[in-house]
């Protein structure tokens, strides 16, 4: 099948190298000259484990990159993965969308034949039918349903494990429109995913365009206040002295709470989460309807990294001492920094006069942007040498390892915000919620 993915970020990349390496032929339009390039030079343009694999062995014959939307024309079927940040007040911004969606539209204006358009993209409820589809009828000329179908297919992957994610989803959400439009939209997704399927059990979900919108927002926002909650009550936790993950694991054994998404620590950040829960509460509040969990979820959510600098101050003043900041990427496995924790709890240090070594395994170069007057070091153990204290915001599986490289700090205090560091003689060890 001849596809095409506008959009070349973590989302569209993967999807397009994922549908490439199940057999369909794809075109991957960016706007992003530099992008384009090394996708065609077949390298992956962002970090995410086993992409590079898949875009350098499709790269030039399944999986083609382009600025020029002219190439979507030959396509049967154009998902959109583009982005949808949120401004100050927490509104989505679709200005990508609208932008994405009229160009679309102006190559359907000259295309003869079906073309099914696919949002991929985290949009809020009845943004497919209210921006997306009057976008694309403009620039066209035609008729949604007539001369072009909608379906909207929210992705559910994770970074760091994009492309397992893809190629092995929970499920597959289609949303599309009533009657004839939405059976030929359908159809058409079903060859689109029947490899994918054809290879794992995946549960497909057939739905309406602003019920599959909200699936993506209800499933995100459940999990960020999931998150919250654990954080909320491993707070309580520690006032008593007990150990937040022991609760956590007995409680993960009701099937009704079930283990996964229970690691309290200094909060969720990345890309989505924050976003996400931010426009569907902009977007319920213009509703009329007050989401007050969610806000308590995102009130929880800031709180966590203050907390995590409290504990510190619990320990030592530490105006004009070197502190290292152990973990950068909002999470393990990504050189993504969007909103991660590690960023409040920088800035907490820089207020409080502290001279702030930061080290992470691959996201030191994106936070350099963010903050280029701190120090950056190379290891773990270089960031923890002549550190007065040391505080954990990611974690990376190496730094379980640490052992003897606490030696080497000058007070060897460390505050621990994602459990990943033990306990251990000679170490001043406090835990966020242990
Ligand atoms: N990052 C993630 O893990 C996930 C993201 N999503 C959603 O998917 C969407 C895309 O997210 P990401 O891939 O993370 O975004 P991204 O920011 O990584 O990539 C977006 C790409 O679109 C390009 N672009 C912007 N305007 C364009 C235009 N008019 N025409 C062509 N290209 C254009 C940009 O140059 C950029 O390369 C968002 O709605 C996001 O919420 C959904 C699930 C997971
Ligand atoms: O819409 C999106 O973009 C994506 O957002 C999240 O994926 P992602 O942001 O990549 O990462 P997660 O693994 O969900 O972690 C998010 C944050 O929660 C934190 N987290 C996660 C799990 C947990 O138990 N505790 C916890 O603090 C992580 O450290 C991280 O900061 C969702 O998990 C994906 O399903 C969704 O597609």
């Amino acid at each position: 099948m001849q596809i095409s993915v506008i959009g070349s970020g973590y989302v569209g990349t993967t999807l397009a190298a994922v549908l490439a390496d199940a057999g369909h032929d794809l075109v991957n339009v960016d706007l992003d000259e530099e992008i384009v390039s090394q996708i065609n030079d077949g390298v992956a343009p962002i970090f995410e484990p086993g992409l590079d694999e898949l875009v350098a062995e499709h790269a030039g014959t399944q999986l083609r990159a382009t600025t020029d939307y002219d190439d979507i024309a030959d396509t049967d079927v154009t998902f959109l993965a583009l982005p949808t940040p949120t401004d100050d007040e927490g509104k989505i911004d679709l200005a990508a969308m609208r932008a994405g969606s009229r160009s679309v539209g102006e190559i359907l204006a000259e295309k003869d034949g079906d073309h099914l358009v696919v949002v991929k993209s985290t949009v809020v409820p009845t943004t497919t039918e209210e921006v997306v589809v009057p976008a694309v009828e403009e620039a066209s000329g035609k008729t949604a349903g007539e001369g072009f179908d909608v379906a909207m297919n929210p992705e559910f992957l994770r970074e760091g494990t994009a492309v397992y994610d893809c190629q092995e989803p929970d499920k597959i959400v289609l949303g599309v429109q009533d009657g004839a439009a939405g059976e030929r939209a359908l159809d058409t997704l079903h060859e689109v995913y029947e490899p994918i399927l054809a290879d794992h059990d995946a549960s497909v979900v057939e739905t309406g365009l602003r019920e599959a919108e909200m699936i993506k927002y209800a499933n995100n926002a459940f999990l960020a206040a999931k998150i919250s909650l654990i954080n909320e009550l491993g707070n309580i936790c520690k006032e008593y002295g007990v150990d937040a993950y022991e609760v956590a694991d007995a409680i993960g054994l009701d099937h009704r709470i079930g283990p996964h998404f229970l690691r309290s620590g200094v909060g969720w950040g990345g890309s989505c989460f924050p976003k996400d829960v931010a426009a569907i509460i902009h977007a319920a509040r213009e509703k009329g309807y007050a989401p007050e969990l969610l806000e308590a979820a995102v009130a929880v959510n800031e709180r966590q990294p203050q907390r995590l600098l409290g504990l510190l101050d619990t320990h030592t003043d530490v105006a004009g001492k070197r502190v290292a900041v152990l973990g950068l990427a909002f999470k393990p496995g990504t050189d993504d920094i969007r909103e991660s924790r590690a960023i409040p709890v920088i800035e907490g240090l820089i207020e409080r006069g502290a001279d702030v070594v930061g080290y992470d395994p691959v996201a030191t170069e994106n936070m350099r942007e963010h903050f280029p007057d701190i120090e950056y070091a190379d290891s773990a153990a270089a960031a923890l040498e002549g550190a007065h204290a040391a505080l954990v915001t990611t974690d990376w599986d190496e730094f379980e390892a640490l052992d003897g490289e606490f030696d080497a700090m000058a007070d060897p205090v460390v505050i621990d915000g994602r459990r990943v560091i033990e306990r251990r003689d000679g170490l001043t060890y406090e835990g966020i919620t242990w």
